[in-house]
């Protein structure tokens, strides 16, 4: 049985989701000779970690104890009576990390996967990287951050897997690695990449409020932690520019023009998450009405679109027809087009469910996977 031991870093919506999977398919991984062992899980106070890390991992009834934990919104300390295993804090936290990286990296293909929505992660990742771990990432910042940390990052570009972070299950990295690969320049890329933007645009058209419709994109999991990460157009911007930086493109998230939904008094320095969900967002219900309303006149409606082309990478709000192939994307879809030489005329197509908990878990637990022939 080939044995492939993980440290899940973060355990909100994603993550838990993820351990959930995972656990569910045991019989199918056990089928292809497979066992993920959880030899470590972290959320943003502290690390808890199997008392055996070279031949077990953590129960699957301690994995279900710390999901049911983490949704009552406990911290993992809480736990550290209830498995066999340790707990770190700060400092110490990240040196075991280091620690189980160095003993198991290059032999086992370990891999650390990123389910936080944290920048902070940038240093530890690069570190099990370069000691020779596998990198599974959901979480977009450590890509987006400067460019040297993205280049170091991918520079071991058979050990990283990141699909999750554009189109959430869809195979939209694959896709464009696979075309850049094959030595077919890409000259342009559009598409509608956010789950929450996409649904919300048309839950507006069948005339719901703004302020609820958000709300449900946040009980649907659709959303960032912040759901103005999603709003301000930022996390559109970052799947921008992850892409942008495929294509070799030596870009920052300053170069992208980014059109917000709500204005700067709205904004994090202004108010909190709460208070901009109880209070902000119905301010803006009138405003987004209008804009939807004066699309339909003309017979359009909106959507938030990222266009790559000619090293420039825009996102905002754009009036289409209602039945062209955005125009006609509904609730939580995702839909990118890819251009090259041989997808000129008809271009490469990736088209279906674009957020979500259970989709990103299922594209992270696949890169999982996906990783371990190199360590066969
Ligand atoms: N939902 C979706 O459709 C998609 C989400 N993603 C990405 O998945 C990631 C996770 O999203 P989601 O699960 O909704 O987010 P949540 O806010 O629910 O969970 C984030 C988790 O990360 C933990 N955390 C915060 N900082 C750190 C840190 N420095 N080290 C380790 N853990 C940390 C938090 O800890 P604590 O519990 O203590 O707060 C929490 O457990 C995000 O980056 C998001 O962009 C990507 C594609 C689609
Ligand atoms: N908040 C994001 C989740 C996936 O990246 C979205 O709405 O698309």
């Amino acid at each position: 049985m080939k044995s492939i031991p993980i440290i899940l870093l973060g355990c909100g919506g994603v993550g838990r989701q993820l351990l959930d999977h995972i656990i569910s398919s045991r019989s199918l991984h056990s089928k292809q000779g497979i066992v993920i062992r959880v030899v470590g899980v972290s959320d943003s106070s502290s690390l808890l970690v199997s008392d055996d890390i070279m031949l077990s991992g953590m129960r699957d009834e301690f994995l279900a104890e710390i999901c049911r934990a983490k949704s009552a919104g406990s911290p993992l300390k809480s736990l550290l009576n209830h498995g066999h295993c340790q707990l770190f804090r700060g400092q110490d936290a990240l040196e075991n990390i280091v620690s189980i990286a160095s003993s198991l990296g290059r032999s086992t293909g370990l891999a650390v996967v990123d389910c936080s929505a944290s920048a902070e992660t940038i240093g530890i990742l690069e570190q099990v990287s370069s000691l020779g771990c596998c990198v599974v990432l959901a979480n977009k910042k450590p890509l987006t951050c400067a460019i040297e940390d993205f280049e170091k990052l991918v520079s071991h570009f058979r050990r990283i897997r990141f699909e999750s972070t554009v189109g959430a299950g869809l195979p939209v990295i694959a896709s464009v690695t696979r075309v850049i690969s094959s030595g077919d320049p890409i000259s342009r890329i559009v598409g509608s990449l956010s789950g929450t933007l996409g649904y919300v645009m048309s839950e507006l058209e069948e005339g719901k409020a703004f302020s609820e419709i958000v709300r449900a994109a946040k009980s649907l999991g659709y959303t960032e932690p912040d759901p103005r990460d999603d709003l301000s157009g930022m996390d559109v911007a970052r799947k921008g520019l992850i892409l942008s930086r495929l294509l070799g493109w030596r870009i920052n998230l300053s170069d992208i023009k980014i059109e917000s939904l709500y204005p700067s008094e709205f904004g994090p320095d202004s108010m909190s998450t709460d208070d901009f969900l109880a209070k902000g967002l119905s301010q803006l219900d009138e405003k987004l009405k209008e804009r939807v309303v004066t699309a339909s006149s003309k017979g359009n409606v909106l959507r938030y679109v990222c266009v790559i082309e000619d090293l420039r990478c825009n996102v905002g709000l754009r009036e289409l027809p209602k039945d062209s192939a955005l125009g006609r994307l509904r609730g939580s879809d995702n839909l990118v087009e890819i251009y090259s030489r041989c997808y000129k005329n008809s271009p490469l197509v990736i088209h279906g469910a674009g957020a979500g908990n259970d989709t990103t878990a299922a594209g992270v637990l696949a890169d999982i996977i996906d990783l371990q022939d190199l360590f066969a």
